[in-house]
């Protein structure tokens, strides 16, 4: 029936009233702990307990900043939302839109082509009429082990799609699907016998196909110079399979030149949004991964449930769907899976203007990433500054455009398509800024999302119970902190360029909405806090110096509630989604490490870009599990054998703690000022023991992922060397 909701929308009330609750009682205890650090600040310097101010202006920094970046974190608790779906209320499929799903590889040492075209194939058996499908992959690597790659997956989906249909699969992953320890994807057909015939069929074809993909060896060239090479995949194998309607697959390598920037993912994005213009033109398009396979087929039509829903689709941009991994252990110490972001946040973004793009995932609507080119009028010179010189991509804009090159089947003239991927088309364009997605950052889905909510565009966040897509996740602690730092570089660039929004944002968008983006680009500032609570009140503690209100002080109240509140609530947080008490303290713990490291890297790489001394870069995630690595994260054991820059920190700083533990209890007792520097010592004990898994590293375990002692002795000698040369100073200064 025509009047029925294609979706819902409920407000998490309950969750509302406890977020507001906690928002009110923690926000009023801040603001007595601001009372007590002013109250400090204005008394005569000969009352004062301390004599020492800077210690106290980095507390209080530190207790501003933390504050801040709270304030910012609880829009995304203002109003959380969950949505559900009702696919079987769409129109016919003859009246569904095309889709065009975009697949981005780069690496292909880094991205193994088997998965990829997991990937591929898993797209192109989406739940949705074929003709209307169009799978492009893009590959930023220009590796003929990728075209292969291509060039078999369209062979042997000849045979998988078929499969699928045939037997309603549920894992259209071929790997994935194989690999299912128990058949209970096998559904209805379990049982019957024409179902397992099949299935030992399509599993020795694909055993061919992993092995026809295996065997291909061909030099790889390490170039970054090359032309552009664009292949249609055609019905050209006649075999014994009959009639499949397959829908399009394209490769696409665009051109490089070492001269010219090609802006990483978003520009490999922008060349599939130019040559898929000019050959399906659909008007909605998948963004996936390389290693984002589907995992459900229906997520297409779950998106077109936001898409072709009268109330909102004028404003709809895109359609989020949570990032899942398939390799995330129970307690993920790394906290791979970014619970809070994909359980919290984008619930709490989708209740305002929606969740920005997650990079991988999402259906976006195609003209929405035009910017305000319909503003422009029709002027053909402007247009072309516009979007480039393209005739026949300016065509494309047109509704009703149909390509010559899919409609007509002449997919030998592919002219178009290379002027549209070559380095040159987007020079004196609006490519990558206004058009297309951004250059302007790394995180090109953050800034892309915060443009389309700039230009008025909403979104809504998907999150059916059974994960639609699935990724690999970084499992290992230096690949989890160099991929932070890469992110939080981007994101905190975006705070501090024209697009920060504070200013910029706020003037164009609801308060809360650029309130939560804000969270976004000023949570790696989670740097400052951190390392100055890691040293200055255990410094403090080594030399007697009080920097917190004494135990028998009321105010030490208010300093308990917020720790005991802040802790509380992230553990409630955790528990409502799903989380063990065991992940609260993980969470607490890789947020301690990442902050110290790749929160300050990540700071300091824009911070230093912004100065004209450092370049972007993206050097893609490795998706090839290490056995070794996996077993220790399996284990939920760290695996130090990382880099140097993030280990050393960790280590000098837990060396700080522990001496200063010490040093302080020995103080304490020799003077009996433990009143006064029971938060000192307290906070030393909480840090060493969140942070236990270091000491164990280096004293206990044995193991390849233990800290390597060659490193951590000397770091640990000159901490104490500097610890000891800073306690003379201390007490020298004491003593004048
Ligand atoms: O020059 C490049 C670099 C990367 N990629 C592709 O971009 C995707 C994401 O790269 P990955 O190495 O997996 O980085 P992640 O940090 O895991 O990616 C997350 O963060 C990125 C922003 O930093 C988003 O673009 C991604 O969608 C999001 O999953 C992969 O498919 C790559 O092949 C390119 O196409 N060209
Ligand atoms: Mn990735």
């Amino acid at each position: 029936m025509e009047t029925l909701p294609l979706n819902t929308i409920y407000v998490q009330n309950l969750l509302v009233i406890i977020n507001r609750l906690h928002m009110l009682l923690h926000s009023t205890a801040l603001a007595f702990l601001f009372y007590y650090r002013l109250c400090f600040f204005f008394q005569p310097s000969e009352t004062r307990e301390s004599h020492l101010l800077l210690p106290w202006l980095l507390v209080f920094a530190s207790e501003i900043i933390l504050s801040f970046i709270w304030i910012l974190d609880q829009a995304f608790r203002w109003r959380p939302v969950s949505r559900s779906v009702f696919p079987e209320r769409l129109p016919e499929d003859h009246k569904l839109p095309a889709i065009d799903v975009f697949i981005c590889t780069a690496d292909a040492t880094k991205e193994p082509t088997l998965d990829v075209m997991n990937t591929v194939l898993s797209a192109m058996a989406l739940d949705y009429p074929p003709q209307k499908l169009h799978v492009y992959v893009s590959d930023d690597g220009g590796s003929p082990l990728i075209l292969h790659g291509v060039r078999e997956a369209w062979k042997f989906a000849r045979w998988w799609l078929p499969f699928c249909r045939r037997h309603k699969i549920k894992n259209r992953c071929p790997k994935a699907y194989f690999s299912a320890l128990k058949d209970n994807d096998d559904g209805d057909f379990a049982r019957s016998s024409v179902y397992m015939e099949d299935k030992q069929k399509i599993k020795e074809k694909y055993e061919a196909f992993k092995e026809e993909i295996k065997t291909f060896r061909k030099d790889r060239t390490f170039s970054r110079d090359y032309p552009s090479v664009i292949e249609v995949m055609q019905e050209t194998i006649i075999d014994d399979v009959d009639d499949v309607k397959m829908p399009l697959l394209v490769y696409v390598s665009r051109e490089k030149k070492p001269s010219h920037p090609h802006h990483f993912k978003a520009g490999a994005l922008n060349v599939l949004l130019r040559v898929s213009s000019v050959m399906s033109n659909s008007p909605y398009i998948l963004v996936l991964d390389c290693d984002m396979f589907c995992n459900d087929p229906t997520s297409a039509r779950y998106a077109m449930c936001f898409h072709l829903d009268p109330k909102i689709s004028s404003s709809l941009a895109f359609v989020q769907f949570p990032q899942k991994f398939h390799n995330i252990s129970k307690n993920d110490i790394y906290d791979s899976q970014l619970r809070s972001i994909f359980t919290l946040q984008w619930q709490g973004m989708d209740g305002l203007m929606g969740p920005v793009i997650s990079g991988t995932g999402f259906y976006i609507k195609r003209v929405s990433l035009f910017g305000n080119f319909a503003r422009k009028g029709t002027d053909l010179l402007q247009l072309k500054e516009y979007f480039g010189s393209s005739n026949e991509f300016i065509r494309s804009l047109n509704q009703n455009y149909t390509s010559d090159l899919v409609s007509g089947q002449k997919y030998a003239l592919l002219e178009e398509p290379h002027f549209l991927a070559s380095c040159n088309y987007e020079i004196g364009t609006k490519w990558g800024q206004e058009v297309g997605f951004s250059y302007v950052s790394v995180v090109e889905d953050y800034l892309t999302g915060f443009i389309l909510n700039c230009n008025g565009w909403t979104s809504v966040f998907c999150e059916p119970s059974r994960p639609q897509f699935l990724g690999s996740a970084t499992t290992n602690l230096n690949d989890v902190l160099i991929q932070g730092t890469r992110w939080y570089s981007g994101l905190f660039e975006n705070g501090i360029n024209r697009f920060c929004p504070l200013t910029y944002g706020l003037s164009k968008m609801p308060l809360l909405q650029s309130l939560c983006l804000a969270w976004l680009t000023y949570f790696p500032l989670y740097c400052f806090p951190l390392w100055c609570f890691a040293t200055i009140p255990q410094l403090c503690l080594l030399n007697g110096i009080p920097l917190y209100p004494k135990v028998s002080d009321p105010f030490f109240i208010i300093f308990s509630f917020i720790f005991l509140s802040a802790l509380l609530k992230h553990l409630l947080e955790v528990f409502l989604t799903g989380g063990t008490l065991k992940k609260w303290i993980n969470e607490q713990r890789i947020w301690m490490m990442k902050s110290v490291t790749c929160h300050l890297y990540g700071c300091l790489d824009a911070l230093l870009k912004k100065v004209g001394i450092r370049e972007a870069s993206f050097l893609p995630t490795n998706k090839l599990g290490n056995d070794e690595q996996t077993v220790l994260y399996q284990m939920d054991k760290y695996d130090f054998q990382a880099s140097n820059i993030f280990v050393v920190p960790m280590l000098a700083l837990i060396t700080i703690n522990i001496s200063c533990f010490f040093g302080g209890v020995y103080r304490v007792l020799l003077v009996g000022d433990c009143d006064k520097m029971f938060v000192q010592l307290f906070l030393a004990v909480f840090i060493i023991t969140v942070n236990y898994p270091i000491i164990e590293g280096l004293m206990i375990r044995k193991d390849k992922g233990r800290i390597s002692k060659l490193v951590a002795i000397p770091v640990i000698l000159a901490t104490v060397v500097l610890l000891a040369f800073f306690k003379l100073l201390g007490m020298h200064s004491m003593l004048y």
